[in-house]
Parts: C-alpha cells; structure tokens; sequence
C-alpha cells in the first residue's frame, strides 16, 4: 500500500491539510476557512478551538472525500502561522482568544521592554521586541487582564495547541520559540533573564523539541473524532516561514524567498548565527538543526489585495480582477499604492502608519487600483531586498510562493521590480509541503532534508526580468521609497483622531 506524511499548515485565513507521498507527490489536499475576529482597532484574534475544529474537518474530508487510507498514514507534522499567543490554565484549558501575529496593541509593552531591556534584549533574542511577537502579547495580558494571567500555567504557539489536542503533549519547536522573542539565541534555551526582568515564571514557556522530533501519538480520542489511527507518530513542526522555507528548497544561503500569503515575506537562509542587519530583519532559528534564516515581513501583502477585492470586487475571483491589472500599465497610470493597512513591521516598525494611494486620477478605472495594489507590495518587498543588497548579499534567483505566485502576471512584476530571476515551484503551497518534509525525515524516510528536497521542490517556471520595465520600476521605485516618510505623521494623526472618536 502506498504511504502517505499528512503536512498540516496551520494558516491564518485557513487550515490547509496535504497527503505526500514518499515521493514528494501530492496525493491530496484539503482545507477548512475559519473566522479572525479585530474586536478593536488594531486587536486580531481567533479562537484556539476553531484551529482544532478546522484541522478535524481538513483531515477527515482527505479520509472520506479522497479515500485516503487511515492505515496508509505514516505521520504528521505542521507549519503554523508565528508568533500567537495561547494561554492555558493548570487544566490545559484556553484561558482567552489566541492574540495573533498581526495584533498591534502592544506597542506599550514594546516600548517598557526597550526601556527595562535595552540592548541586553537584542544581545539575547537577535531581534527587537516587536508588537507582532509573543513576549510583548504575554505582558499585554499580564498588565490588562490579571484575573487572567494569575490563572495561566503554560503558553503556546498556535500549531501547539492543534497538536496539544491530537497527543496530550504540550511542547514547541526551536523555530517557533525564537519567534516569541523569549528564546537565548546563542544558548538555544528560554532566556531567564527575560523572564525574571518582566516577573515571568519560566515555568509557563513550553518544553524545547526540534522541527523533525518526536512530539507525541495521536491520543485514541482524537482518533474517534477525527477517523486518524490511534498512536500515528506525531512530529513537532515548525514556524509557517521555516517550513514554508523548507518546502521551498532555501538550504543555502544563494536563493532568497519570496512568499505572498496573507503576510508577505523577503526570507534568506543564514548559516551564522551572529548575522546582523541592525534588527530591521527578524533573525529566527530554521527548522533545520543549526541553521537560522532573517526575514523582513510585510504585514498585508496577500491581505491587501484580499482587502481590495472584498470592498471592491465581493464578486469577482481573484483570477478574474487581476485580469483587469492586466488591462492597465505598468505603474497603473501613475498610480501607487502603500500596503499599510494594519501598520507595518520591516523595514518600518511603526504600527500607526496607514496605507495610501497616491496620485489618484480622474481618468483611472477599478484595474489600475489593482494593478497599484499589485506592484505596491513588491514595492515593499523591494525595500527588504535593499536591505540585502546594502550588505552585499549576493544572489540572483529568488523563489516565489504562497497563493500570490498563482499569478504569472504578479510574479513579472517581481521579477522586473526585484531585477532579478524569480521561479514559481509546482506546489506554491511551500509550507504544507515543508510540513509533509518534517514528518518524512522524522519518520527516517529520509536521512536528512537535502536528499527530501530532491524528490519534493519542483520548479514550474522562470521569470527573467524585462529591461525595460525593470528601468520604468526603478523610477517608481525612488518615488514609492518616499511615501512612508511622507506619510508617517498624517497616519499617526488620523489613527489619533479615530482612536479618540470611537
Ligand atoms: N489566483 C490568485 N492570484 C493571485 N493572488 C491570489 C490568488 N488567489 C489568492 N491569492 C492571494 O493569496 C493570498 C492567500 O495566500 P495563502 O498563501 O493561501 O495565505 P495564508 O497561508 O496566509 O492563508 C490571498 O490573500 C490573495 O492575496
Ligand atoms: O508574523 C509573521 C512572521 O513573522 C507571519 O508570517 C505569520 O507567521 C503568519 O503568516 P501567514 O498567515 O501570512 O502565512
């Protein structure tokens, strides 16, 4: 009987469950939508019991629906979206909604851990301690609901729990702790230091496993809801951009990545743990052992042109409105377009800033509204990519994935802005893929992720840059670069204005 590995990517718009073959192929795919609740401006939650319910459903329709023997599944691993905050009681209960990646209510606890911290911070964590990360989300509730935090017991990352409830285990991967800014780098090990400092007991962060370890077996309880086979090995898994990262062969340091889900990321493997771009790159540990990555994330790329499409075009399919894109020019009629739109993290860490359009014309039509959404969040892909080439980075091919490289018109316009190669893979769902890998090295299929790679990440096409658009973009590009700055202050006084007329 063929084997199958389940690779679960635990997304922030859905739950996208795969079954691979030893080969590589995919036999199978399913997914389950849930909903993510903005209580306040700024605030971004979902509920933990919605990740466990759609994971369920995902894993039962590939049974039922595609007749994927229970029998025929090997094992399992996930991806999840970074940096949400779960917290559980002694019981292992969910004390309040997960408090997301994208949640900018902490701007607050950023600034009293630069204050209490300084660059002691840095010199641990290799990172800033940004509003999107977990350690600023923990404080959050420590400071804003104590009833709470006096009853909380242990945190989690998101696919943590989702895998809590399948094996009765509770740990984290390597890559998904350097994400809650609470992980020694250099160490490896939560950072006491950090915790003593803000009154965290270390009791509360999770037991450490690598990304291809053993996490647990699937309990006989998960095994009656969800029809998976009782003691079905269980792998740890790893951060949604490591695994994606995996999935997409970045195992050396000459090709960077390029994702557009509903975040964006410009993501480059790094081999030295002492990498340093001035924090303005978040350094994570990979889901490989001993091997990290930096990376600059666009908080609403894929999300931008979701958000368009919702407000303008509720029903039309993606297809069908970039279709209309392609009806206008390169530069959309002098139009441009700032993805801002929940604030941003790299290179800007600034979670008042707002998006914009400029240069609106009584001549343009919905298309070129598109099409400025489009090239605006390469724009900002861009100006993560000068963060490299500012430090002589040398690479000329860059790997597209996530469900914007569906679009053979938005992966020109990267190349022609990035000028460089871009490949788009058969599978631009990297980080089920990624997922799917863990679970086969971990089960011994193969004997490490290079000789994976080889039979799993199929590229699909090239895109080479065309000179004459690269040279029309570089013009755009020196004005795009200009609207943050100019835009900084009028977005910091409107979010004061709505924040005082709520
Ligand atoms: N056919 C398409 N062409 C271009 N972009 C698309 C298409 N379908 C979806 N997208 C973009 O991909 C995004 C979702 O990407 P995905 O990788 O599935 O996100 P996530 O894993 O964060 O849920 C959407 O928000 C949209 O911007
Ligand atoms: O915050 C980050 C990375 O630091 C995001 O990339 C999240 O990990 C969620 O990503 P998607 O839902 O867009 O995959």
């Amino acid at each position: 009987m063929e084997k199958y590995v389940l690779g679960v990517d635990l997304g922030t718009s859905a739950v996208k469950v795969a079954a691979i073959t030893k080969n590589g192929i995919i036999a199978a795919q399913q997914s389950s939508s849930y909903p993510l609740s903005h209580p306040q401006v700024g605030f971004s939650e979902q509920d933990p019991q919605d990740w466990v319910t759609g994971t369920t459903a995902a894993i039962h329709k590939l049974l039922t629906q595609d007749h994927i023997a229970p029998t025929a599944i090997a094992g399992l691993s996930f991806s999840g979206q970074m940096h949400g905050l779960v917290l559980l009681d002694h019981n292992n209960q969910v004390l309040r909604p997960a408090i997301l990646w994208d949640d900018t209510r902490t701007s607050k606890q950023r600034q009293e851990v630069e204050t209490k911290m300084g660059h002691k911070f840095i010199q641990i964590t290799h990172n800033q301690p940004l509003e999107g990360f977990t350690l600023p989300k923990l404080l959050w509730v420590q400071e804003n609901e104590p009833e709470i935090w006096q009853q909380a017991t242990t945190f989690l990352l998101p696919k943590d729990y989702v895998r809590y409830c399948m094996t009765g285990k509770l740990a984290t991967d390597y890559s998904d702790a350097t994400g809650t800014v609470m992980l020694d780098i250099d160490t490896q090990s939560w950072s006491k230091e950090i915790c003593d400092t803000f009154n965290i007991p270390l009791s509360i962060c999770p037991p450490l496993l690598h990304s291809s370890e053993l996490a647990g077996h699937i309990t006989d309880a998960y095994a009656k809801t969800s029809g998976l086979q009782a003691n079905m090995p269980v792998f740890a898994g790893a951060a949604d951009n490591a695994a994606s990262a995996l999935g997409a062969g970045i195992l050396q340091t000459n090709t960077v990545l390029s994702s557009i889900g509903t975040s964006g990321v410009v993501l480059k493997y790094e081999s030295n743990a002492q990498t340093n771009y001035q924090e303005v790159l978040q350094f994570e540990d990979h889901a490989i052992n001993d091997a990290y990555y930096s990376m600059g994330v666009t908080l609403a790329a894929g999300d931008s042109l979701n958000w368009f499409k919702k407000t303008f075009y509720p029903q039309t399919d993606f297809s069908q409105m970039i279709q209309d894109a392609e009806h206008s020019t390169l530069g959309a009629h002098g139009l441009l377009y700032t993805p801002y739109l929940i604030g941003e993290r790299a290179p800007y860490a600034d979670a008042k800033i707002r998006g914009s359009f400029i240069g609106v014309d009584s001549s343009h039509v919905r298309g070129d509204f598109v099409r400025a959404v489009l090239e605006g969040i390469i724009f900002s892909f861009e100006d993560l990519m000068q963060i490299y080439a500012s430090h002589n980075n040398m690479f000329d091919t860059v790997i597209s994935i996530g469900g914007g490289a569906k679009s053979p018109l938005w992966l020109q316009i990267q190349a022609d802005i990035f000028n460089k190669k871009v490949v788009s893979l058969a599978n631009e769902q990297t980080a089920s893929l990624g997922a799917a890998m863990l679970a086969t090295v971990g089960l011994g299929w193969y004997p490490d992720f290079i000789s994976c790679t080889k039979n799993f990440v199929k590229v699909k096409t090239t895109y080479n840059p065309i000179p004459e658009h690269v040279s029309q973009y570089h013009e755009l590009y020196a004005i795009y670069h200009q609207i943050y700055s100019q835009t900084k202050d009028l977005s910091s006084r409107l979010i004061d204005f709505r924040q005082k007329n709520k």
